[in-house]
């Protein structure tokens, strides 16, 4: 058994430690937790994404839970995770599984678990269920049996779930402005949901890589820009307004504007936080993780609202979003929650609200951003990910924090340990060195006003790691 809990749940390459006996044990595990906290009787939701096996991984989860006396609402069909949360809190049950890896490469398939309240069950929570790994040995009940006697129900949330997009939008929406957008579901679980849901708000929807396909057409299911060729080629031959992406389980939104340019979650997360207090004159806090841009830094400042910084991992952001009145959280990955929907990130509700604002505003996607800028101050950004073994580590984190003097030339007037090794540098200047919790990758983060210094800075900080 080689099962590890990641930033989200548990990930692992398929028929290496993804397998089905690995995954009956997480499920026991969960169902001895749900008995253990007597919330059992509330039943689990169960969804799958559009990976390799994904719906027979989720019908062994379904035999194991209704074989542990633990009703099971199934989704009937292939399902964005916002949608899986969003079905959490509708059927009051006491938690959802979700088989997904998210972003990952197609090898990979892992298993999301969300508490109650709709979002990223906590690190405690998890703790628990970890412990709990191996110790009591699997059962499991035949899929139609279970059905039979009523423990397993299939379910359908489509139209509730469409309601509740729908209810929190401005109802002066012109519709007749009819945006032009391409979605890309990135051959993932969201692209006929965001299509439908866009078609909602009047805009008209060419869709691409919107069929299911377990291999991504051999591209990772990340909207990141190596990864949206597709899409940014497809805005221009349609002369659409924009491009809208989502992740392979529809959590994470990326973007392209109509002269093809990337836009990343950074700048997406910044134009709906100044979207919620300016335009729809909103309240409560912002939440950003710590690789997150400091323009949301910026617009708390002028709309005079606190800003919390916590690591990276949307149960984070979720945790204080439970805590107090936060209006926004988000991260440079893509995720972005907006509580009053639901404590969790949903890609196809943020894209909506980035429609939303274009809509209300009358501007380009790119004229949005000129104005965001000029408000928030200017921003580039960057990242890269390189190949990180396990050995290598704990030595290359020892020797970031031996407090260096300079980095790239640049003054180091801080290092920061929230998550992974941050130096904050002249200017505002700021670089970040983590290793992924989902991948056995190093991530490195840059942010500076000029693009040309954030590849200065991504340049020594390969040179360094290499
Ligand atoms: O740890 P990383 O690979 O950078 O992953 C970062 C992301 O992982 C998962 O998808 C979490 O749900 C996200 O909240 C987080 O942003």
């Amino acid at each position: 058994m080689d099962i590890q809990f990641g930033t989200e749940g548990w990930r692992g390459q398929i028929a290496d430690t993804f397998t089905t006996g690995n995954l009956r044990l997480v499920c026991q595990a969960i169902a001895d937790e749900l008995h253990a906290k007597q919330v059992q009787e509330s039943g689990v939701v169960v969804g799958y994404d559009t990976r390799f096996l994904s719906d027979v991984f989720a019908r062994e989860c379904a035999q194991v839970l209704a074989a542990n006396s633990i009703p099971v609402y199934l989704f009937d069909s292939v399902t964005p995770t916002p949608l899986l949360s969003f079905a959490v809190r509708h059927l009051g049950a006491a938690g959802g599984l979700m088989i997904t890896a998210s972003h990952n490469p197609a090898v990979w398939n892992g298993v999301k678990w969300k508490g109650p309240h709709a979002g990223p069950a906590n690190e405690e929570e998890i703790a628990q269920i970890a412990a709990r790994l191996g110790k009591t040995a699997a059962k499991s009940i035949p899929f139609d049996s279970a059905k039979r006697l009523g423990m397993i129900e299939l379910i359908n949330l489509d139209q509730p779930y469409f309601d509740q997009l729908l209810r929190f939008l401005s109802p002066t929406l012109d519709r007749e402005l009819r945006l032009h957008v391409v979605v890309d579901a990135m051959h993932g679980a969201a692209g006929a949901y965001f299509s439908r849901a866009l078609e909602a708000l009047g805009c008209q929807v060419t869709q691409v890589r919107s069929d299911p396909d377990p291999t991504f057409g051999g591209v990772n299911p990340e909207p990141i820009p190596k990864n949206l060729g597709v899409l940014m080629e497809k805005v221009l031959e349609v002369g659409a307004d924009l491009g809208l992406a989502t992740d392979g389980d529809g959590d994470r939104l990326g973007a392209v504007d109509a002269q093809g340019n990337y836009v990343s979650p950074q700048i997406l997360f910044a134009l709906l936080t100044l979207h919620l207090l300016r335009d729809r004159k909103w309240s409560g806090s912002v939440v950003k993780t710590f690789s997150t841009t400091w323009l949301i830094d910026r617009i708390a400042d002028l709309y005079e609202v606190q800003m919390h910084e916590v690591p990276i991992g949307f149960k984070h952001i979720c945790g204080l979003m439970q805590a107090e009145d936060v209006l926004i959280g988000g991260e440079e990955s893509g995720g972005i929650g907006i509580p009053l929907h639901m404590p969790e990130r949903d890609g196809i509700f943020s894209g909506m609200l980035l429609i939303e604002h274009l809509l209300l505003s009358g501007q380009q996607l790119s004229d949005a951003i000129d104005q965001l800028m000029f408000l928030a101050g200017y921003h580039a950004y960057d990242r890269i990910d390189l190949p990180l073994a396990q050995a290598k580590k704990e030595s290359l984190f020892r020797s970031l924090v031996q407090q260096p003097i300079t980095f790239a030339g640049d003054q180091i007037e801080e290092v920061q340990t929230l998550d992974g090794v941050k130096y904050k540098l002249s200017d505002g200047r700021w670089i970040l060195f983590r290793a992924s919790g989902t991948e056995p990758l190093l991530r490195i983060y840059a942010e500076a006003r000029e693009s040309e210094d954030v590849s200065r800075l991504i340049a020594a900080a390969k040179r360094l790691v290499d």
